[in-house]
């Protein structure tokens, strides 16, 4: 639900967050902003000693990250968001700018300057508008503000410094500590905007939305010259234009030409006035509000929510009333286009789409094959030496190098009149190689032997409703692990693999969600190679964790455990349907829930519910379904084909684990596979 009147003036754009910071993500989720995250690339590395004054450090900060992801998107993402949001919180104390600690004496340095002190929170926020003109070109116009409150702190003794810095929270916040969480125990008092410390000052943004969209007059015209108004500590500048061709150079031969006419405004077309002309026809799709439409050149359907705001659109419009299922009437505006052209944006998201599959087999092939572990071990190789390497064709090799370099993963270099070399990129160097720490080769392989025969029959999966393995692998499976996974040595490495991958990627995010100080012994239930344990005992020094998962599973643990044991995490085999749960006061559920449907969850829930007594706690990691995005929507594709399972949202697990005495439930967004969630018994 949208609360706040300010924030649903941005209902129907296209909101961007250029930060990945959890913190900031939650502040702008629960005022009821709908936006898509895109973190910003550009390094914050500016010369602090430029700058006058620390808040300015903060504000261009921002604004650089915003405007690069502004400016990327057109490009990388073929869409033009109408609104990117940037931001940049530091702590300043005795004419320093504390940033993020480095590491653990980082942080320490940190906080004991801090300690006894008042110190003060700068979040710059730099809010850029995109204007699309007619001729494809992008006006930039940004609005950018700080806020600072001042924070004090307690004197801090060594131990409580020490152990604050050995829970592992202070690392990627700024000035060391996080006041919402454990952080908040070293805090005397705060002068100012709470929010502002954890990241984001919502009250000050709410009120720049207030000028901008209820009363400020400025205008995006094209012929706007700079603009310069100043609001408080705000300040507002058109900043450039930018040519934007999304199609690639050899695709413009027919060009489209987008004339008065034919644009009209879009249901994200809740400009500032004066910007009406910059709209995007309609037909073009974006993603990310409750107002999302799906539009065609042909057709344009709005189920009517309380967002849907009349639209003028070119052609006829007559409304089609329907019948939902349960007996409520939707109206559906239909809109009849007399458009004699296809429209290159959305012949674009066309191709794309029909061009996923042969993308996602292009990147499971060239890792199957070893091209990257290949490339990492021999960076600058032509095509003619690794087909020799991965013994394959000279020609089909080239098809597949040549592929790769198009997606992003690997570079290559002419030399003059010699065949191009070929490297990885930084992305494959980091997640494609499989002996990298966050190496998602395990996974990728599970996605090209089982994922992909199971999404070859995904239209039986949807007229049936069941998953496919009979149909892919030819054998039924009763229990997916059981009688698919662990039945063959082989399948089953590669499977607990996968898991490994993911878990490794999401672990810390999952297991830092949340202040777990108080749970000392956790049990991962199904926790099968011990990677999120792992992270648990390195986030929480206190803590030990009982891995519990069927015998095939823990019989094989070992070959995952990492160099340096931990002899906090121990494994039990046992089956958690039918065998007595290890003591804990916290209990982890990654990724199990979605495997198994209604009734076998209950059975489950109602075992932890007995083994728990008040203030236990049950933490699930799993992907939420809450404002589908394409990869939690196609997740639950996935869930489909491949389990009993489904994936769920919030109200559905709070509803589970409410029947089971859970209640007092949280959510973190980690931004990473899997979203973590909090309950606790009552
Ligand atoms: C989808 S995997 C998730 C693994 C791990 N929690 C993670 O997120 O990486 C499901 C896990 O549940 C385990 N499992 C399935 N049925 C089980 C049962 N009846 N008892 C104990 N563990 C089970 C599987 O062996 C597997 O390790």
């Amino acid at each position: 639900m949208v609360l706040n009147p300010v924030i649903s003036k941005l209902s129907g754009k296209l909101v961007v967050l250029a930060s990945a910071s959890p913190r900031r993500l939650e502040i702008l989720r629960n005022a009821g902003l709908r936006f898509e995250v895109v973190p910003s690339w550009f390094k914050e590395t500016l010369d602090k000693r430029l700058f006058k004054s620390p808040q300015e450090y903060a504000v261009e900060t921002a604004k650089q990250k915003a405007l690069e992801v502004a400016r990327r998107m057109p490009f990388k993402h073929l869409k033009t968001p109408d609104i990117v949001i940037g931001a940049d919180t530091i702590v300043t104390v005795d004419g320093l700018i504390l940033e993020k600690p480095v590491d653990k004496d980082d942080a320490y340095r940190m906080l004991s300057r801090l300690s006894g002190k008042e110190h003060s929170v700068f979040t710059g926020v730099a809010i850029v508008l995109c204007h699309e003109k007619e001729n494809e070109e992008i006006d930039y116009q940004l609005i950018d503000f700080y806020e600072e409150t001042k924070v004090k702190f307690a004197d801090l003794s060594e131990d409580m410094l020490w152990e604050y810095i050995n829970s592992g929270e202070p690392m990627d916040k700024a000035g060391g500590y996080g006041i919402q969480a454990l952080g908040g125990m070293l805090v005397e008092f705060v002068h100012g905007d709470f929010l502002n410390v954890v990241g984001f000052p919502l009250n000050h943004f709410c009120k720049q939305l207030d000028l901008i969209y209820n009363r400020c007059p400025f205008s995006s015209d094209e012929e706007s010259a700079s603009v310069e108004l100043h609001h408080n500590s705000s300040h507002t500048t058109l900043i450039e234009s930018q040519h934007s061709s999304k199609l690639p150079p050899q695709s413009t031969h027919s060009p489209i030409i987008f004339t008065k006419d034919n644009l009209s405004s879009s249901p994200r077309s809740n400009s500032p006035p004066g910007s009406q002309t910059h709209q995007k026809s309609p037909s073009v799709k974006r993603k990310g509000s409750e107002s999302e439409v799906g539009e065609s050149s042909r057709t344009l359907v709005n189920s009517l929510s309380k967002h849907t705001d009349k639209r003028e659109i070119q052609g006829s419009n007559h409304t089609l009333p329907t019948m939902t299922s349960r007996g409520q009437l939707i109206e559906f505006n239909v809109t009849e286009h007399e458009d004699s052209e296809p429209k290159k944006e959305d012949l674009q998201q066309i191709i794309q789409l029909m061009d996923g599959f042969k993308a996602s087999k292009a990147l499971f092939t060239a890792s199957k094959m070893g091209v990257f572990d290949l490339l990492q071990r021999k960076p600058g190789l032509d095509a003619a030496q690794v087909a020799q390497e991965i013994k394959a064709a000279v020609k089909g090799t080239e098809g597949l190098l040549g592929a790769c370099v198009s997606l992003g993963l690997l570079q290559s270099k002419e030399k003059s009149s010699q065949r191009p070399v070929y490297k990885n990129t930084d992305l494959a160097t980091r997640y494609l190689w499989s002996d990298s720490p966050f190496s998602l080769h395990g996974y990728i392989q599970h996605c090209n032997e089982t994922l992909w025969p199971l999404f070859s029959h995904l239209e039986s999966a949807v007229r049936e409703g069941t998953n496919q393995h009979e149909r892919a692998f030819g054998k039924k499976a009763n229990d997916l692990f059981q009688d698919t996974y662990y039945n063959n040595q082989s399948v089953k490495l590669r499977f607990m693999n996968a898991m490994h991958s993911i878990a490794k990627v999401t672990g810390k995010a999952v297991a830092t969600a949340f202040d777990l100080s108080s749970y000392k012994t956790a049990c991962d239930l199904g926790g099968c190679t011990g990677a999120i344990a792992y992270e648990l005992t390195k986030a929480h020094p206190e803590m030990s964790v009982t891995v519990f998962d069927l015998p095939e599973v823990v019989e094989m643990s070992e070959h995952f455990h990492p160099s340096h044991t931990d002899n906090r995490v121990s494994f039990v085999a046992g089956d958690f349907f039918k065998d007595e749960l290890p003591k804990a006061d916290l209990y982890i559920l990654a990724r199990i829930l979605h495997d198994w449907p209604d009734e076998k969850v209950h059975i489950l829930l109602k075992k932890i519910g007995d083994a728990c007594t008040p203030g236990c706690a049950v933490l699930l990691a799993e992907t939420m379904l809450d404002g589908q995005t394409a990869y939690s929507a196609l997740q639950g594709l996935n869930m489909l084909a491949q389990t009993e399972g489904m994936e769920r949202t919030e109200s559905q697990y709070a509803d589970l684990l409410s029947k089971h005495g859970f209640g007092d439930t949280r959510v973190v967004r980690t931004m990473n596979f899997l979203d973590a969630f909090l309950a606790v018994k009552m």
